[in-house]
């Protein structure tokens, strides 16, 4: 998507959208079964005979079909392409990845399932049939882009004629989240809702329900102006004119936005980029509040808003600025509330529970939560901070329960939650699972000042796109070791824009000043360890991964990255000899982590790909530097230390050093929740664990999983990630005295950001000090 305005070089930017969404399947979704069909009798009991026996229970009592099929949970997001995001009516096919994109929302964000349905359906009684007819199929209707005036009627003959929630995303999600961020802005700047003038730019299906919300909150319509293409909407206008306009109609000659922005405390923008010149907004009154909604480019940039008016607070619907007021941070929730009771339809009550509780969590007191959900940064409420982020783990935890209870109390709640308590774990247990594991990271990395990074692969394609990456998102500033002509060449043919000497600095390993500083330095580190002055002239001239660590030593980088080429065991070598150990540790207690982050959740494995048959103290060691490092993500390290035995049932040298090493483990590291040996599924289901020893000082599931040799932990890791499509992140080296990853030769450029982002944060939180 090219837009005007955004912060990346469009370019680029549109190529990597195309491959995101091509490869390695076309789309964003995928269909997975939840039963194994692992026999003839899964087959039989699946499907024919065994089907018939939900089918005729479902028959008997329809309710049950949350029982036996996957409604209950199941979510259709419908578009018929008429009012696209911001970019108009281009049809259903068209609109087919935003809904995926809709799809995968839902699932990352609260785990609902959705089938994305695009229909070649232009007029309202086509939707409405259709959309009417699906409801066998679906827990939950969310009718997404269709444009006003005609989702206004689909929505009220759909919610008429259906007995589940019809929920038309763009009207509701963006007037909760907009009603949410109007109340908190108002009140930092001391105006009252009943008094405040409200002017839009749109009139369409978001605005006209934002501005709905806002009337049910207080507001006065006879303080609200709206515009659109034709400008002010007025008593007597003829263009584009419906009923739902009505209410906002004024007695004026007033005709453009400009004539009546004056003294606006709100300007509401839901229509189209740039609608909204700076030079309006001197007329606003004092503090304004700006929502530039539109998207993917708002009415007006922030800079220029913010150039304009200083008093201002500006929000709009992308997630690169502070403030994003968009629909993401509702629709994931208000579903997934009303699913878990059951709920007939989305209501009034249910709406403003939702509001309340996104207010609400912008204003709660900082925590550890919120320190570990922006991490570390904790926010505080503010004109930037006016609503919580989408990435803020407790939105589901507090807009769900708040709108199945309200569901329930105003009689709308088919299956009411019960044990309040249990619901909350549970939803505690999914915002783990999440796999929103790497989001932490990247926003510390972003805050971070030691970020210098060498990469010893710089003439790589993946490491140079990896370094455009990291520069635009401000992770890292890349150090890369290659030949000018070589980067320079790749860089264009990559049609990548950064480029060395201006972006990036450049080391040259056939000719760089530094050169004999490298080659002393090596000679003085390596010596007494068998590098002759030649050999060292010879590994500094031939060898990157010496160039990257010599780097470091010498203060010119604060963490680098190696490995995409060549032998692990040779890169180790060289990071050991020139790095050394951490303070504290030796040589051999150099450890590898690796995270998995797959559809079941994420994990933590050690050791792959290091340390080959560790003693018992070693695998201690090995789990408190994996239990620092997980630490750094948010998480709280629970580990489980895996064996062939479970709670004693073998007494095999191997199950005996598990066993040791949790004792270890009991004494280095008191306050480190773990346990074993156990095998592999005890670790992760406390159910069975519990089955063969309810004493277990584990509780839940183990994130981090300790294997007792590099065989068990690396054939795990590669396996696991094959047959689950895993994402891997790592290896993570562990030990050295600067941040220092020795990645292998499969990783792609994503790969090499999420490292780039970890060693940036390592290096930042262990203040680095080379020995
Ligand atoms: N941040 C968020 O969460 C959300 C943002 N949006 C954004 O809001 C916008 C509108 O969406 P939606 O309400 O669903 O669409 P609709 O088609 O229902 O409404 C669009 C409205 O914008 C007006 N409009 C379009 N272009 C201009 C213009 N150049 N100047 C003034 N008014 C204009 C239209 O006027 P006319 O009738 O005269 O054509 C119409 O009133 C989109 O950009 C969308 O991306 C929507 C939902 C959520
Ligand atoms: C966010 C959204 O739903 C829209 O822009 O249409
Ligand atoms: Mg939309």
């Amino acid at each position: 998507m090219s837009s005007e305005g955004t912060k990346k070089n469009t370019s680029e930017f549109d190529q990597a959208a195309l491959f995101f969404h091509q490869f390695p399947t076309p789309g964003k979704l995928e269909i997975q079964s939840t039963k194994p069909l692992g026999n003839q009798r899964d087959l039989a009991l699946a499907y024919s005979p065994g089907v018939a026996v939900p089918c005729l229970a479902i028959k008997d009592d329809p309710e049950s079909a949350a029982k036996y099929t996957s409604r209950s949970n199941l979510v259709a997001v419908v578009s018929n392409g008429t009012a696209v995001l911001g970019l108009g009516n281009i049809g259903p096919l068209a609109s087919k990845p935003v809904m995926e994109g809709k799809a995968v929302l839902f699932k990352k964000f609260a785990n609902i399932d959705v089938f994305d349905i695009e229909l070649d359906a232009p007029t309202v009684d086509q939707m409405v049939s259709t959309v009417a007819a699906l409801e066998p199929t679906f827990g939950g209707i969310n009718l997404e882009d269709i444009k006003a005036p005609e989702c206004f009627e689909i929505e009220e003959q759909l919610k008429e004629r259906m007995s589940i929630p019809v929920f038309h995303d763009d009207q509701h999600g963006t007037a909760i989240i907009v009603a949410a961020a109007v109340l908190n802005g108002l009140d930092l700047a001391g105006k009252k809702i009943e008094d405040v003038k409200i002017v839009t730019s749109g009139a369409g299906a978001a605005a006209l329900a934002c501005l709905n919300l806002l009337v049910s909150l207080g507001a006065n319509t006879d303080n609200i102006w709206i515009t659109d293409r034709h400008g002010v909407a007025y008593k007597g206008r003829v263009e584009e004119m419906d009923r739902w306009k009505e209410p906002y109609l004024k007695e004026t000659d007033k005709r453009e936005l400009a004539d009546v922005i004056g003294d606006a405390d709100v300007f509401l923008g839901l229509s189209a980029a740039g609608v909204l010149k700076p030079e309006l907004l001197a007329t606003m009154a004092e503090k304004p509040l700006i929502l530039a909604l539109a998207n993917p480019t708002p009415e007006i940039m922030p800079e220029l808003a913010r150039a304009a008016r200083p008093d201002a607070m500006i929000c709009t619907g992308r997630s690169d600025f502070p403030n994003q007021v968009n629909n993401v941070l509702c629709f994931p929730y208000i579903f997934r509330g009303a699913l878990d009771c059951g709920a007939r339809a989305i209501n009034e009550e249910m709406k403003m529970a939702a509001v309340r509780a996104i207010a609400a969590l912008a204003r709660e007191e900082p925590s550890d939560v919120a320190a570990k959900a922006y991490s570390g940064e904790t926010p505080t409420f503010g004109p930037d901070y006016l609503i919580p982020s989408p990435f803020d783990p407790r939105l589901i935890l507090r807009i769900a329960p708040a709108v199945a209870l309200a569901a329930t109390e105003s009689g709308v709640a088919a299956r009411p939650i019960e044990d309040m308590p249990a619901y909350l774990d549970k939803l505690n247990r999914f915002v783990f699972r999440s796999g929103l594991v790497m989001k932490p990271v990247f926003s510390a990395a972003k805050n971070a000042s030691a970020n210098r990074v060498i990469y010893a692969d710089g003439e790589d394609e993946r490491v140079l796109r990896a370094a455009q990456i990291v520069l635009e998102d401000g992770t890292a500033q890349p150090i890369l070791i290659g030949r000018p002509n070589v980067v320079d060449t790749r860089l264009k043919r990559y049609g990548l824009k950064i480029r060395a000497g201006v972006d990036f600095e450049l080391i040259n390993p056939e000719d760089d000043p530094r050169y004999r500083n490298y080659v002393d330095l090596l000679s003085q580190l390596a010596g007494r360890r068998g590098v002759s002055p030649e050999a060292a002239r010879a590994l500094v001239r031939t060898d990157p991964t010496v160039i990257a660590a010599l780097a470091i030593k010498r203060g010119e980088a604060d963490a680098m990255i190696c490995g995409l080429e060549g032998r692990f065991s040779r890169h180790l070598r060289h990071v050991k000899l020139i790095l050394g150990a951490r303070e504290g540790l030796g040589e051999d207690d150099f450890s590898a982590l690796s995270l998995l982050i797959s559809q079941k959740g994420v994990v933590f494995m050690t050791d792959p790909y290091v340390s080959e048959n560790p003693s018992a103290e070693e695998l201690a060691r090995m789990t408190v530097l994996a239990a620092e490092e997980i630490r750094r993500f948010g998480i709280t390290p629970k580990a489980a230390l895996l064996s062939h035995s479970n709670f004693g049932s073998r007494d095999t040298a191997s199950a005996l050093k598990m066993r040791a090493a949790a004792e270890v483990l009991r004494k280095i590291a008191p306050d480190l929740e773990v346990d074993g040996e156990m095998h592999g599924d005890s670790a992760l289901s406390e159910e069975l664990r519990q089955r063969v020893y309810p004493h277990s000082t584990l509780k839940g599931e183990a994130n981090l999983l300790v294997f007792p040799n590099i065989d068990a932990a690396n054939i795990a890791l590669t396996t696991i990630r094959e047959m689950t499509n895993s994402l891997h992140v790592g290896p993570i080296l562990l030990g050295p005295a600067a941040p220092a990853h020795i990645l292998t030769r499969s990783v792609t450029s994503r790969g090499v950001v999420n490292m780039t982002a970890l060693a940036v944060v390592e290096a930042n939180s262990r203040a680095v000090k080379p020995k």
